[in-house]
């Protein structure tokens, strides 16, 4: 049986670090660090994520603003917006809340904040330190970066020999969890919806992403015996067992055969989506401290 990775308990261990090292610069130099989350429209879940990102960079000791506008806000109205948090010297961390209504190019949204501010390491410039190696001045997103704590508690930080599979290629998890990996040596592949028998190539994995997006596709049979399985997904389903008309959470791998086969497995909830928000507080005190010149502290 697979050991259960509490990604709740290491994220804690994570913002309160965040805490410590916020406090020390707001001591040394005045400045406290700050983080606006933008949201665009009404969708329940991003809503959770918005309040959840708000009250934790409280706990930190951020200084925190929430824009939130109607869902017909239109794209300049958002470009200002983003302009305006761009020139605010109170703001060093700048997080759009994705998806963007159908009406508004997201690309230009992403592209429009500042890279130093771009706590959520969408920017051109940050993709591109990314995969040039250049980790130390770039800003990491949330969820791969949380990720590889998880694999680091586990496995330590040099993955050399190690064979990991990534399924799924988005730009948010699957592509930087690549580079990610990678930077660490690992031996990575990328699987995706074309892969010709994914079932035998995620049995190659010692270390195993499922990031795709499908309730439960992962199977116990797929795992190597011994991997580490770290489950991205956060779907929503239908939880009759529960009563009528109830719902649960899970996440891209079926918890129960994957964690009789794995060494270790990320829970869904409790796994990767807590990390991802603490994530985003590192990601923004490093903000504040390159702000003041100050060297950054490592998570
Ligand atoms: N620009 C941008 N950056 C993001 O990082 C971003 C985004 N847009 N849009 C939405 C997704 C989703 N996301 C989550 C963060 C935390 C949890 C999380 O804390 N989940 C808990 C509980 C989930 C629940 O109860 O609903 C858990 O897995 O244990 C989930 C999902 C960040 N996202």
């Amino acid at each position: 049986m697979a050991d259960i990775i509490d990604g709740k308990a290491i994220a804690a261990d994570v913002t309160a670090k965040v805490k410590i090292v916020a406090d020390s610069l707001l001591e040394k130099t005045g400045i406290q660090t700050g983080l606006a989350v933008v949201i665009v429209g009404e969708d329940p879940a991003s809503q959770v994520y918005v309040a959840n990102k708000g009250r934790t960079a409280k706990a930190c000791g951020f200084h925190s603003v929430e824009h939130k506008l109607p869902e017909d806000t239109s794209e300049q109205a958002l470009v200002d917006i983003v302009e305006s948090l761009n020139n605010d010297p109170a703001i060093h961390g700048i997080l759009v809340q994705l998806p963007l209504p159908k009406h508004i190019d997201a690309g230009r949204i992403i592209q429009t904040i500042a890279p130093e501010k771009d706590v959520d390491g969408f920017h051109f410039i940050n993709v591109g330190k990314l995969g040039t190696g250049e980790i130390d001045t770039a800003f990491v997103p949330c969820t791969p970066a949380g990720s590889m704590l998880l694999i680091e508690r586990v496995l330590g930080k040099d993955l050399s020999g190690k064979t990991a599979v990534v399924v799924g290629r988005s730009n948010i998890v699957g592509k930087p969890m690549f580079n990610l990996l990678l930077a660490a040596n690992a031996t990575v592949t990328i699987a995706h919806s074309r892969t010709r028998d994914l079932e035998a190539l995620c049995k190659t994995a010692d270390i195993l992403i499922a990031a795709v997006g499908r309730p439960q596709m992962i199977k116990g049979d797929w795992v190597k015996p011994g991997a580490v399985l770290i489950d991205v997904g956060i779907n929503r389903i239908d939880a009759p067992e529960k009563g009528e008309g109830k719902t649960r959470l899970v996440g891209d791998a079926d918890f129960d055969s994957c964690q009789a086969v794995a060494s270790a497995i990320t829970p869904v909830p409790g796994g990767v989506g807590p990390m991802t928000i603490a994530m985003l507080m590192a990601n923004a005190v490093t903000s504040a401290y390159r702000s003041a010149g100050e060297e950054a502290p490592s998570f």
